[in-house]
């Protein structure tokens, strides 16, 4: 099992999160950016995972499947322990926020701690994990897409910037689209700094207008890379099929 403890040293950052402010923050702008969850050895140590084929289950690349242009690569099981520790401790907090959308839409809830959201996983035949890391070089971009992997999805999911933006990369933004019922688009961009992170919806999110609570759809991708190559980390909280 991996640590769950609230006081290990590798992640203090998590022991600080504020999941009211982060559901205040998705509630009012759509994504919420908690600040620096990775110091810079951290990030590093994810970057040097990507070359290494042993710690993947599989890579995609982007162009092939008219993604977009770069490569991704998805975690095998067991997790590496830093990614393994995010992915569970992120969870308790998210699962909270998830729960109160959950109500206002008048939809199941999620449990409580993340080993039983992937139990239920693995009981719609969702087993293989989805935590991934990407890779992007000078052109490459990330077309707007929701990470869906089944029946059951859990509506909260996470990137963390592991590149320095502007010194290893320009161009290459976080970008979100919004789509509420009769509205036209609304765009969000995120230039999160190294070790940052931004929590967003998987797919919708719930928003109180004046005919009630409809859902709000999420989309996100990433703009072109201009130059430098740039890495991120993404957490998704249910499995995939
Ligand atoms: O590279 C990014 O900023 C977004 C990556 C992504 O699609 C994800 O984390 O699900
Ligand atoms: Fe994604």
């Amino acid at each position: 099992m991996a640590p769950t403890t609230t006081d290990h040293p590798a992640l203090p950052a998590l022991d600080r999160l504020d999941a009211d402010a982060i559901g205040e923050a998705l509630d009012r702008d759509g994504i919420a950016m908690p600040g620096r969850l990775l110091d810079p050895e951290q990030c590093a140590e994810v970057v040097d995972l990507f070359d290494r084929d042993e710690v993947f289950r599989s890579t995609v690349d982007m162009a092939r499947l008219s993604f977009g242009a770069g490569r991704y690569r998805y975690f095998a099981d067991p997790l590496p322990p830093l990614v393994q520790e995010l992915r569970t401790r992120l969870y308790p907090g998210l699962a909270a926020v998830a729960n109160r959308w959950a109500e206002a839409l008048g939809e199941d809830g999620f449990p409580t701690e993340h080993d039983e959201l992937l139990a239920r996983c693995a009981a719609v035949g969702q087993h293989r994990p989805t935590p991934l890391v990407l890779r992007y070089g000078p052109g490459d971009h990330n077309r707007l897409h929701q990470d869906v992997y089944g029946d059951l999805t859990f509506p909260l999911q996470v990137l963390i910037m592991l590149s320095t933006p502007d010194v290893d990369f320009t161009g290459g933004e976080s970008v979100f689209v919004e789509q509420r019922p009769r509205q036209q688009s609304r765009p969000v961009v995120a230039r999160p700094g190294l070790g940052e992170a931004v929590v967003f919806p998987v797919r919708y999110r719930p928003h109180r207008g004046a005919r009630g609570v409809h859902r709000v759809q999420m989309r996100h991708g990433v703009s072109a890379v201009h130059t430098g190559r740039r890495h991120v980390l993404g957490i998704i909280f249910h499995d995939a099929r």
